[in-house]
Order: C-alpha cells, then sequence, then structure tokens
C-alpha cells in the first residue's frame, strides 16, 4: 500500500479533522484568487464608467450606475474578501499544525510501544541508534508534511480547478493556451518524483546509520579512550556521515532542478497569455478588463505549480519516512503477550523443563533439557562460560521461544500464561541489570507504584546493599548516574538484587556476572542468598561454587546439556565435571 493510503488508514480516528482542516484550506485559497478577479472588475469600471460589468448587474439586484459608488462597493467587497483570506488562513494553520502534532504524538507512542513488545531476536538483528531515528527524525519529518505541505498540495490543486474555471468563464481560447503547460509540469513533477523516492529512501537509510554508529560509540567511550581508538571511531563515523551527504547530494541534484523546469513551462504559457490575449483585446475581441484578470491569473495558476517542487521534495522525503515508521509499527510480535491471566500471590513456583531444546539462528544451544524445580527449592546452574545457563532461564522469562520441548510452571505450559503476568511472577536479576538514571532509592523501586521507604530499606538490607548505600553523597538520595555508571559492578548488581527482592516474586532468578568476586563480597552473597531464597523458589547461576553449596540441587550444563545433577556432596562424590570445577575454583582436592 502507498505510505500516504497507510498514514491515512492509521490516522483515521482524525477523518473529520483532515475534512475540517481540507475545507479551510480550500476556503482560505478561494478568497485568496478572488482579488485578481476584483482587479478585472476595477479596471473594467475604470474603463466603462456607467457601462461597466458592476453596472450591468441589475438582475442580482446590483446594478450601481454611479462610478464613485461603484468603486466604494469594490472597495468594500474587498475587505470582505481579504478578511475571509484572513480566517481561513488562521484556521487552516490552526488545524493542520494541530493535526500534525496529535498524529506524530500518536505515532511515536504507537511505534514505542510496538517496540517494546518485540522479542529479543528482533532487537539482536537491529541497530539502537536506527530503531532511534526511526522513533525520533522519521516520525518529525512525518509531522513536517502534515504541518505544510498537505496544505500546500491541496492549495497548488485547488487554485489549478478554481483558475482554470475562471479562464474558461472569460475566455476559453486563452484558457487551453495558458493550461497547456499543466499537463507538462505535472508530468515533470510525477518524473521528479520518481526519481527522487529511491534517493529519499537512501538519505533516511543513512540518516539511521549515522545515528545508529554516534549511538553506539557513546555508549561506548570509556572503551575508546582506553584502546585510544578516538581516531579510528571518528573515521567510521566520517564515513558514514559522507555517506549521508552523498546520498543528500544525489537528492539535491534532482530536486533543486524542478523549480527551473517548471519556471521553463510556465514561461510559455505565461508568454502566449501575454501576447494572444493582448492581440485579442486590440482587436476588440476580449475586454480590458478580462484581459487584466487573464494575465493576472496566468500568474496565480502556473507560479504555484512551482511549488509543485517543493511540495514533490517534501512529499518524496515524508513518504521514505512514513514507510520507514509504519514498517517498524507492522513488525510482527513472534511472542505474543496474550494468554491466560493469574495472580503473581497465587504461584506456587514449581518450574518444570520437558525435552527443551533452544538454537540461536540454526546454532544449537541447549538440547534435551529435563528436570523438575520443587516449589520453594533453591537450584544452581553452573558449568563452564557459554555452555547455555543465561539461555536457560531466558527461555523461562520467554525472552525467546524454545524450539522443543514447553517449560511449565505450576503445571502450566508458559506459552499458554499471559507474559507480562508470567514475569510479574518471576525477579531476574541479569548479569548486566539496566539501572536508569534515577535515584537508588528509584532505581531499587523501579517498576512499583507505591513503596515505602522502609520497604526499599529493608529490600537493600537483604541484598547487603545498606553499607555502600550509606557512603553515597545523598545515601538513597543519590543520582546513580546513566546505567549506574557511577557505581561499581558489585553495587549495581546489589541494587539489581534488592530490586527484585523488593517485588517479592515467587520465583527469582539471579544470573551471577563473574566468579571473580573477593573472599567479603562472596560472603555477602551467601548472606543474602540465604535470606532471600526464603519461601520462594530460587535458581542461581553460578560461577563462584562455594556460593551455591547450600542449593537443593544443582545442575552441571555442558555444550547445552544437563551432564550432571544433585546436591554438592553427592556431586563430589560422583568426581565428575562439578568435581573437576570444584577442585579448580578452591584449590582442594576432593579425594
Ligand atoms: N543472543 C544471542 N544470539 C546468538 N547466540 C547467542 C546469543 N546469546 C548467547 N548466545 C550463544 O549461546 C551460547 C550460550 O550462551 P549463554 O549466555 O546461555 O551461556 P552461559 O552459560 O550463560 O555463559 P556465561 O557463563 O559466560 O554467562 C554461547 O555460545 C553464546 O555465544
Amino acid at each position: 500500500m502507498h505510505p500516504l493510503k497507510r498514514l491515512f488508514a492509521y490516522a483515521s480516528r482524525y477523518r473529520r479533522d483532515f475534512r475540517l482542516a481540507t475545507a479551510y484550506s480550500v476556503l482560505n485559497k478561494f478568497f485568496d484568487i478572488l482579488p485578481e478577479v476584483l482587479i478585472g472588475v476595477a479596471v473594467d469600471v475604470v474603463v466603462k464608467g456607467e457601462e461597466s460589468f458592476l453596472a450591468k448587474q441589475v438582475l442580482v439586484g446590483l446594478g450601481i450606475s454611479d462610478v464613485w459608488h461603484q468603486l466604494l462597493f469594490l472597495g468594500f467587497i474587498n475587505v470582505l474578501i481579504w478578511g475571509g483570506e484572513s480566517l481561513f488562513q488562521y484556521l487552516y494553520e490552526v488545524k493542520w499544525r494541530q493535526l500534525a502534532q496529535d498524529i506524530q504524538h500518536d505515532l511515536r507512542l504507537d511505534a514505542y510501544q510496538h517496540v517494546q513488545k518485540l522479542e529479543m531476536a528482533y532487537f539482536e538483528n537491529q541497530r539502537t541508534g536506527n530503531l532511534l531515528s526511526i522513533l525520533n527524525d522519521d516520525v518529525n519529518q512525518m509531522e513536517r508534511f502534515v504541518n505544510g505541505g498537505a496544505n500546500q498540495i491541496i492549495q497548488v490543486f485547488c487554485s489549478s480547478i478554481m483558475v482554470s474555471a475562471v479562464f474558461f468563464a472569460l475566455q476559453p481560447s486563452i484558457a487551453l493556451i495558458a493550461l497547456l503547460p499543466v499537463p507538462l509540469i505535472l508530468f515533470g513533477a510525477f518524473w521528479f518524483q520518481n526519481r527522487l523516492a529511491p534517493r529519499y529512501t537512501e538519505v533516511r537509510e543513512a540518516a539511521g546509520d549515522v545515528s545508529a554508529r554516534l549511538n553506539n560509540n557513546l555508549l561506548g567511550l570509556a572503551t575508546i579512550k582506553a584502546f585510544a581508538a578516538e581516531g579510528f571511531e571518528a573515521s567510521h563515523i566520517d564515513a558514514a556521515s559522507r555517506h549521508y551527504r552523498a546520498a543528500n547530494a544525489r537528492a539535491i541534484r534532482i530536486s533543486a532542478a524542478i523549480t527551473p523546469v517548471i519556471r521553463m513551462a510556465i514561461l510559455s504559457g505565461f508568454t502566449a497569455t501575454l501576447i494572444y490575449g493582448g492581440w485579442l483585446t486590440i482587436h476588440g475581441e476580449l475586454a480590458v478588463g478580462a484581459y487584466s484578470v487573464l494575465v493576472f491569473l496566468t500568474q496565480r495558476l502556473l507560479w504555484p505549480l512551482t511549488g509543485l517542487a517543493e511540495v514533490a521534495d517534501m512529499y518524496q522525503r515524508s513518504m521514505a519516512a512514513i514507510e520507514r515508521a509504519l514498517n517498524l509499527l507492522d513488525t510482527p510480535i513472534n511472542i505474543p503477550y496474550e494468554g491466560q491471566h493469574f495472580p503473581a500471590q497465587g504461584v506456587k513456583g514449581e518450574l518444570r523443563f520437558e525435552q527443551v531444546g533452544f538454537s540461536y539462528d540454526g546454532r544449537p544451544t541447549l538440547a534435551d533439557i529435563n528436570l523438575t524445580i520443587g516449589a520453594g527449592q533453591t537450584v544452581a546452574f553452573v558449568g563452564s562460560t557459554g555452555s547455555g545457563k543465561s539461555t536457560l532461564v531466558k527461555l523461562l522469562l520467554r525472552f525467546y521461544a524454545a524450539q522443543h520441548g514447553r517449560i511449565l510452571l505450576d503445571g502450566q505450559a508458559i506459552d499458554s500464561l499471559n507474559l507480562q503476568d508470567l514475569r510479574r511472577a518471576i525477579g531476574y536479576v541479569a548479569q548486566d541489570s539496566f539501572l536508569t538514571d534515577g535515584t537508588v532509592a528509584e532505581n531499587i523501586a523501579y517498576g512499583l507504584d507505591s513503596v515505602s521507604d522502609a520497604d526499599i530499606a529493608a529490600a537493600a538490607q537483604a541484598a547487603e546493599a545498606t553499607e555502600f548505600i550509606s557512603k553515597l553523597p545523598l545515601g538513597f538520595a543519590t543520582r546513580i548516574g546513566e546505567r549506574g555508571q557511577k557505581l561499581s559492578g558489585g553495587q549495581r548488581q546489589r541494587l539489581a538484587l534488592a530490586r527484585a527482592i523488593l517485588k517479592n516474586p515467587p520465583i527469582l532468578i539471579l544470573d551471577e556476572a563473574t566468579s571473580a568476586v573477593d573472599n567479603e563480597t562472596e560472603a555477602a552473597i551467601q548472606r543474602s542468598l540465604d535470606v532471600v531464597s526464603r519461601g520462594r523458589t530460587t535458581i542461581v547461576i553460578a560461577h563462584r561454587l562455594s556460593t551455591v553449596r547450600q542449593a537443593d540441587c544443582i545442575h552441571v550444563l555442558e555444550n547445552g546439556r544437563i551432564v550432571e545433577s544433585g546436591q554438592h556432596t553427592s556431586l563430589l562424590a560422583q568426581n565428575g565435571s562439578y568435581a573437576a570445577l570444584w577442585r579448580l575454583q578452591t584449590g582442594e582436592r576432593s579425594n
């Protein structure tokens, strides 16, 4: 479907406003053209006096014979016309701009809300900066189009029709000559448009590319600095920006030619009216007043068509932008949110993995996962890096959908449950949790509506975070910077844990980032784990085996498969992978 049609379908709730705005634009144009007609009538009055066109309008009740009165009457009509033109200009400007604001707001919000619901795999194949440029630049471009372009198109169209009507009424033979260039101009405008469309698509894509690179670099500034890679990265930005400049230059070469070409076509129409009309007037076949109207009107008819150049340019630019924004909105959500609702408090927390298998982009990552985690149990997953531990919990959170088997929560397949209810029942402390640019307290209370300071403090206490928070300049009211960058990695982890504890979920998942913790932190982790795992199902992905020694069951993963399961002592007794890992970490010999 054409982007404009798609935009209309999207903005169908504003159909009434579109109609009103269009009516205001048409009425404004109508009043805008009338002064030219008035000039003709005035010339006619001056030349013909009591024999004028105005004096002859007895039938409609006018028939003003006195020349002075005729002029006064024209003056009065003139004021009305200009008043009408101004009024409708005000009305159409307000209406179109308001429409532009309303639609850009809706589109931005809808697109963002849609993007939020897309599955993780979508984002892995997208560059954040590109999405940003769609949600920002492209939506703004659409706003600019509705703001001004729509009115311009309507008015060019209207003035062509209205002026042609006056022409044909006055002198059909001149009308034909004056209108001769119009098909040529329209054909030219379409020809240019077709050539502009792919160029503007390229411009929008290049803009997205620049934005993606900038975004990526600003996020990785610390690494860029550490590697003294400023020059290297600047050259990447330089290349992306050059590409954007070149794409724009290709579009400019075409779009800049439109006005001059159209002007030449207008020239032919205008010259013909001037010469042929003058000739007819001299020979008494055309009234002087009518001749002056025709000369002025040729200008009025043809000049707005030069505006077509600007409109065609903006139109193509906007269609490329609208296409990108609406495509984003139409991207299918592959992991649907809909499903059976249930309250988080009612969840017992029994989990079962049945024959679960999963691959990223066809690369097998998990296979034959069969396990049951009893309600309230604490279970650990250990194993070498890349063995699939994090992937396992991401399947439970339905960040990805398992290709084989199924996962059940309290006997219900999780893909039959409402996605948000499922996630509300799970507290997830990721390896690198997302912290916002707010205060410590705001970060702990993230996503919850009304939480008391006492509850926040208690959650911080359980997460062993109180000590470092009390040392911050403003305690719980300290702002922690974007992504929590004013805190250490360990401190960020503590805050993320406090946040999960405050949520009080029936299932808690802790994905430890590293085994590199000092003894003190290790003891703190153990203490908080004892506290937070009480009364809920707890899954710990551990790198440091000593932190999960007390777990009800430890599963060892290797290459996406569970190779050993059991409690710490029995696993040591098996003298397999777990025992080897334990020896490696503790330096002890288990036998
Ligand atoms: N989004 C992804 N797209 C493609 N491959 C991925 C993705 N995430 C992880 N992988 C791959 O899947 C495998 C398992 O990754 P996973 O994060 O589950 O391992 P892990 O056991 O948690 O590792 P670690 O102990 O280092 O955290 C790895 O080989 C990894 O490269």
